[in-house]
Parts: C-alpha cells; sequence; structure tokens
C-alpha cells in the first residue's frame, strides 16, 4: 500500500516512522509520503488560507494550493486510483469497517485541513478524478486533521500483512464480532489481592470461550448498548439471549 499525506506541519507526521509502522515502512509494506502543503504555494508569504466567503470567524485554506497539490501528488491519473481522505469533524464515523475496507485499496492520499476547513471545490474536483471520503474519528473538534490521519492510518496498517506481528490477533481484535473486547489478565495468578477469575485457568476451553464471550456482551451492553443493537440478528445465539 502506498499512503501519501498533504499537510502544513509534515513533522507531525514523524511518529508514522516509529515502532510497528517504521518496520511496515523498511520491508516495503507500506510506501509513506509525507508533503508540506506550502511547497504548492508561490507567494512570499507562503499563504495557504484566506478569509471566509459569507464572513464568520477563521480562515478557510485555499483552492488553488490544494488543487496544484493534489495534481502534483495524485500524478498524471496513471494507476492505481487513489483514495482522497479528508478527516473532518463534519465527516462521514471512521471505523473497523471502514479500515477493513481501506486495508483493501492500493494507494490512500490523507489531505490535513486546518484552520475552519478546505475550500469545499478542493474535494468536488478531486471526486471528479478519483473517490473521495470526508471522514470523521470521533465526535470533537482537532486543530487540524493530521492526529485524525494518525489514528486512521495505523487502524488500516496494522491490517496489512506482515506488519502487525501476530496475524491472528487482528481477526479477534475489538468490533471483529462487533462486540467490545472483553477483560483480560496475565500472570501473576493473585495481584494486589485480585486474583485471576478461575475460569481463566481451568483449562476447559469450552468454558473459557463462554465466558469471554458473556464477558463482551456484558461490557458491550453497558457501555456501547448501541453496537448491541447494531448486531445482525443471528449473531446472538439462544445462548447469548439467556443472558
Ligand atoms: C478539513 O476541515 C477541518 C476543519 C477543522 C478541523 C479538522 C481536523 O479534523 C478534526 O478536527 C476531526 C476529524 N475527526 N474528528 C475531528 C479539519
Amino acid at each position: 500500500m502506498r499512503i501519501d499525506v498533504i499537510t502544513i506541519f509534515p513533522d507531525y507526521l514523524n511518529p508514522l516512522r516509529e515502532a510497528l509502522l517504521g518496520k511496515a515502512i523498511e520491508r516495503d509494506r507500506i510506501a509513506v509520503g509525507v508533503h508540506d502543503l506550502r511547497d504548492w504555494t508561490h507567494d512570499v508569504h507562503r499563504a495557504v488560507d484566506d478569509s471566509p466567503y459569507g464572513g464568520g470567524p477563521g480562515m478557510v485554506m485555499k483552492p488553488q494550493v490544494w488543487g496544484e497539490a493534489l495534481d502534483a501528488v495524485c500524478g498524471t491519473g496513471e494507476a492505481p486510483m487513489p483514495r482522497l481522505v479528508v478527516p473532518t469533524p463534519a465527516g462521514r464515523p471512521f471505523d473497523q469497517r471502514t479500515a477493513i475496507r481501506w486495508s483493501a485499496e492500493p494507494w490512500l492520499i490523507f489531505a490535513c485541513g486546518r484552520y475552519e476547513g478546505i475550500d469545499q471545490r478542493v474535494i468536488d474536483d478531486a471526486a471528479t478524478r478519483m473517490p473521495v471520503e470526508e471522514v470523521s474519528i470521533g465526535d470533537y473538534v482537532l486543530v487540524g486533521g493530521e492526529v485524525a490521519a494518525l489514528v486512521m492510518i495505523e487502524a488500516v496498517a496494522r491490517l496489512l500483512p506482515g506488519v502487525l506481528g501476530n496475524p491472528l490477533s487482528a481477526e479477534q481484535d475489538s468490533f471483529s464480532d462487533g462486540l467490545l473486547e472483553g477483560p483480560c489478565y496475565t500472570r501473576p495468578e493473585v495481584w494486589r489481592g485480585h486474583a485471576v477469575p478461575d475460569v481463566l485457568r481451568s483449562g476447559n476451553h469450552a468454558a473459557i470461550d463462554r465466558w469471554r464471550r458473556d464477558q463482551a456482551l456484558a461490557r458491550t451492553y453497558r457501555r456501547r448498548p448501541d453496537l448491541l443493537a447494531a448486531l445482525p440478528e443471528g449473531d446472538l445465539d439462544k445462548a447469548d439471549r439467556a443472558q
């Protein structure tokens, strides 16, 4: 997979070079390009923003600069087709399904906006040449899209073959069955007077699987009842309903 990020703060993306992702990049599982939006300005102040039409607070990112940056990064439309992702509070919610869908993409480009946002015509114009998704990582406002891009890139990259140590855990992680992960334990058996639940040391794997499912259901019911409501009918087997 190729990932490009366009931003006015390229150093914000340095964490991509660390640890897990750093290894994946070294092994050429992922090619990451980070581009400074200001490289496509032509004025002495290297301006990327201007006042909003219609008035109101803050500034809007200029279309010309973004247009030239995207033209340069996307190239002349040669294969493969990139998918443009714009992190924004006004976007569709990003979730594990989105991460899984994007992990099959050959090329993702993240446009990191700041200020009040990017002139809408940049998105509308790009959408005439490639798929564009305006995506939110949560209902709060950040200063810029860079941190959101890091979140989404990590969620996608960990699904790629050879990026994670243990490929199995990507399948079994939270949300893979639509529920929250239950509690987990490791040694010692008793720590500060807190013992590990006996079932987990019983060696009875049917009982362990049942206990884990019960814990996941209970936690999901308490913390995210919306996820329960979203489960396909058949997913809750009759043993679950006995809860
Ligand atoms: C593109 O326009 C804007 C405008 C304002 C902030 C941002 C950065 O993204 C977020 O704040 C965000 C993303 N998901 N949840 C919050 C982008």
